[in-house]
């Protein structure tokens, strides 16, 4: 198993997630001899895991039963031990589209946190692509290397534990994209931009409040970045439902047509004498998922 590649079966060492349902999921890592107790009852790793596929239905010791999935780049998002705050699937994927990262980028990252956003750079830049991630606390940097080894990615990324305002990434003109999860992304732009290539390249940096927004954008904007832009992306879900509308009254029928327009696709409803109909339709919720952070994107220009 490894978070960049898909495995058929389930191994020894293996990461897999327990899926219990779509809000109750959980990483485990299988061990020969092992037991994980779920509200189903036991999971035995020997017979109910290794040599399994994945995406098998296992029936725990109670008889209610779970899938075993494959790790993704997204079940990891909401799976992982927090160490820190951590980038969401809704921020990462605008994060990958506008850094236009794909398989063979050098991306530079700092700080690496959680490493929530590391996997998916990880899953998009590999085969040949590498990740220069910088963290500055000790613990969280030696758990992000062991966490990398463990999940089959460390041969694509270089852990640094320094401070990247005071040291920068550990590399220069090689970059093709940076990536700012910092309180004061501001004192890194200068190092962003020497670790990038000549010919340019692209920056992101994520922060909850706009006055840091406004202080990165000057530094960026001193530092020769151009096309710099700031947006917030908040994730709107629709529920579909059905709903029960009052037939709209055009007045007195006239010979030959009928008064209700036809593009309801509506289903007239029995015993209410025609005064309503049932429609299928899509409501957005009345209250927003909160701000996370801003997104502020800039271009390099070549040299
Ligand atoms: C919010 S977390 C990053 C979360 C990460 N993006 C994720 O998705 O898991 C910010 C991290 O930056 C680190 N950090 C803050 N300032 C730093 C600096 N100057 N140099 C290196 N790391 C720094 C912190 O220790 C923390 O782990």
């Amino acid at each position: 198993m490894s978070f960049v590649e898909y495995s058929e079966l389930i191994q020894e060492g293996d990461v897999v997630i327990i899926f219990l349902g779509h809000d109750s999921m959980m990483p485990i890592k299988v061990q020969s001899g092992a037991q994980t107790q779920t509200r189903f009852g036991a999971i035995r790793h020997s017979s109910d895991l290794i040599g399994q596929r994945f995406g098998t239905k296992v029936t725990c010791s109670k008889g209610g039963w779970v899938y075993v999935l494959h790790p993704t780049p997204e079940l990891w998002t909401v799976n992982l031990p927090h160490r820190t705050q951590i980038l969401y699937t809704t921020d990462i994927a605008n994060i990958t589209l506008m850094l236009d990262l794909k398989p063979g980028s050098v991306v530079c990252e700092s700080g690496t946190g959680s490493g929530s956003l590391s996997h998916s750079i990880l899953r998009t830049i590999a085969p040949t692509g590498h990740l220069h991630t910088v963290e500055f606390h000790a613990q969280r940097a030696e758990k992000a290397i062991q966490e990398f080894k463990e999940h089959k990615v460390s041969h694509l990324v270089t852990v640094r534990n320094q401070d990247v305002c005071a040291e920068g990434f550990g590399i220069t003109g090689v970059a093709d994209a940076v990536f700012l999860d910092i309180p004061s992304p501001w004192e890194a732009v200068t190092h962003a931009k020497r670790a990038m290539k000549r010919k340019g390249g692209r920056l992101c940096s994520f922060s909850p409040c706009i006055e840091q927004v406004q202080k990165t954008c000057e530094a960026l904007l001193n530092h020769g970045f151009e096309e710099i832009c700031t947006l917030e992306v908040l994730l709107r879900v629709h529920d579909v439902r059905s709903v029960t509308l009052p037939l709209p009254d055009f007045g007195p029928e006239e010979c030959g047509t009928n008064s209700t327009p036809s593009d309801l696709n509506q289903e007239e409803v029995p015993n209410t004498g025609n005064t309503s109909v049932i429609c299928r339709t899509a409501t957005p919720p009345r209250e927003m998922a909160g701000h996370t952070g801003y997104l502020t994107f800039a271009t390099k220009p070549r040299d």
